[in-house]
């Protein structure tokens, strides 16, 4: 079985082979390139050295005067001062600029519950992530939990180690209630980032193409595949930019959830529509937005085709988007598509966010990442997408042109200017609310 159907809702799993508009042949040329990302893939992570990271030391150990300040008796030193001053933490070892990404391997990308061992590959990539787009040093930890309280207890447990703690991949409904618990409990940055990280990108995407669409947030009929974390934080927030909530059809593996019977969980409660439409082929004829964080090819072509005129259509379940975009394409011109991949047009994913929520937090030491933070988060992201495009970042993506438009609704996440624009936004909001400690 194809590891990305491993642990699909069944209702929502693809009902068969995707439909090409060129049949067979189609489907025999893309398996090609999927062989062949295999094998580099594979490569990728086995060669030089297995893994992508490793642990490189800052200071000098090479004499006996070196060493005995490393270690004993000269490491003493700082710990006397943290003892005397627990702020000192920060002056004196790696903590301020060090973020944990833990996960308990529960819903791991679109794959589901790969457990925590074989979760490891993309917790090392978040890892690498952090350090090569923001300068953080990050290490990834799976755990092994028997419960969501005993995974709340074992990341409270490490946490004096870190700067912040990036939750990561962790399945819903537990995911709300494990980073509410740890906010409480912990003084350092937490966040969930398949909630926040993604739902600040989707708006920040969502922003600019209504905008291309000629088309406003409180105005239209937006419908959501996935009530999973990031369906649910993806929700919460448009909300908050004015989305009208009896505009919204929250649609799970059982098809639209009408009643707190229906609902997974309780985090689905504000979402609970009264509509009379309850598959998601009707939920989605006369829509303007699909919001897909759920499982891949999901959306048919006689789905897309009966939804509003310029319609929206973000297909982010990684790595198979809810349609091919291929195929999307191919069905309605009037369209603006997005997906969570690298190799399509607008990416909306996560990258374009995380690393910089944790520089502008730890860069001011803030105790949590707040509501002002994640609302400049959008801002910065929408504004930056707008500006003219570095030659940097064309030569990166091996693009001619890159402007402001149907095919370009975000910034890329290789582009440099990320890191100082949106890291400034967020800083200015953490300062701003009042929760910068330095
Ligand atoms: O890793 C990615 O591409 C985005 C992400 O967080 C996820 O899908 O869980
Ligand atoms: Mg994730």
């Amino acid at each position: 079985m194809p590891l990305h159907l491993l642990n699909q809702p069944e209702s929502l799993a693809p009902s068969g082979e995707l439909e090409t508009p060129s049949g067979e042949l189609a489907k025999e040329t893309e398996q090609k390139p999927a062989q062949d990302l295999m094998a580099t893939a594979l490569g990728y992570h086995a060669e030089p050295r297995p893994g992508k990271l490793e642990i490189s030391i800052t200071k000098p150990c090479a004499t006996q005067q070196q060493l005995s300040l490393a270690y004993s008796p000269g490491v003493s030193v700082p710990v006397g001062a943290i003892i005397a001053d627990p702020e000192a933490v920060y002056r004196y070892t790696a903590k301020g600029n060090l973020v944990a990404v833990i996960t308990d391997g529960s819903a791991v990308l679109g794959l589901g519950n790969t457990g925590p061992l074989a979760s490891k590959p993309v917790m090392e990539g978040k890892a690498v992530l952090f350090k090569s787009f923001a300068g953080l040093d990050a290490i990834d930890i799976e755990v092994e939990a028997e419960s969501p309280e005993a995974f709340v207890d074992t990341v409270a447990r490490i946490s004096p180690t870190f700067g912040g703690i990036n939750l990561e991949d962790i399945a819903a409904p537990h995911c709300f209630m494990i980073e509410q618990a740890l906010i409480e409990r912990l003084d350092i940055p937490v966040l969930h980032d398949d909630q926040h990280g993604t739902a600040i990108t989707i708006a920040a995407a969502l922003q600019n193409a209504l905008e291309l669409q000629g088309k406003v947030l409180s105005e239209i009929r937006i419908v959501c595949v996935g009530a999973g974390a990031a369906g649910i934080a993806t929700l919460r927030l448009l909300v908050t930019l004015g989305l009208d909530q009896e505009n919204i059809l929250l649609v799970d593996r059982q098809g639209v959830i009408r009643e707190e019977s229906q609902a997974p969980h309780s985090y689905c409660r504000p979402f609970i529509s009264s509509s009379p439409r309850g598959t998601l082929a009707e939920a989605i004829e006369g829509a303007d937005v699909f919001i897909g964080v759920a499982a891949p090819n999901l959306l048919t072509v006689e789905m897309l085709k009966s939804m509003a005129s310029r319609p929206i259509v973000f297909a982010l379940s990684n790595p198979d988007p809810e349609i091919d975009p291929r195929l999307a394409h191919a069905t309605r011109d009037d369209l603006i598509l997005a997906t969570g991949r690298t190799d399509y047009p607008n990416q909306v994913n996560n990258v374009l966010i995380f690393p910089f929520l944790f520089r502008a937090a730890l860069n001011v030491r803030a105790r949590c990442i707040n509501d002002a933070m994640k609302l400049a988060a959008v801002r910065a992201l929408v504004e930056l997408a707008k500006e003219p495009v570095p030659e940097q970042v064309l030569e990166a993506y091996g693009e001619k042109k890159l402007a402001f438009g149907a095919n370009y609704i975000l910034p890329k996440p290789l582009d440099p200017r990320l890191r100082e624009f949106v890291t400034m936004a967020i800083t200015q909001a953490a300062i701003e609310s009042g929760i910068a400690r330095i």
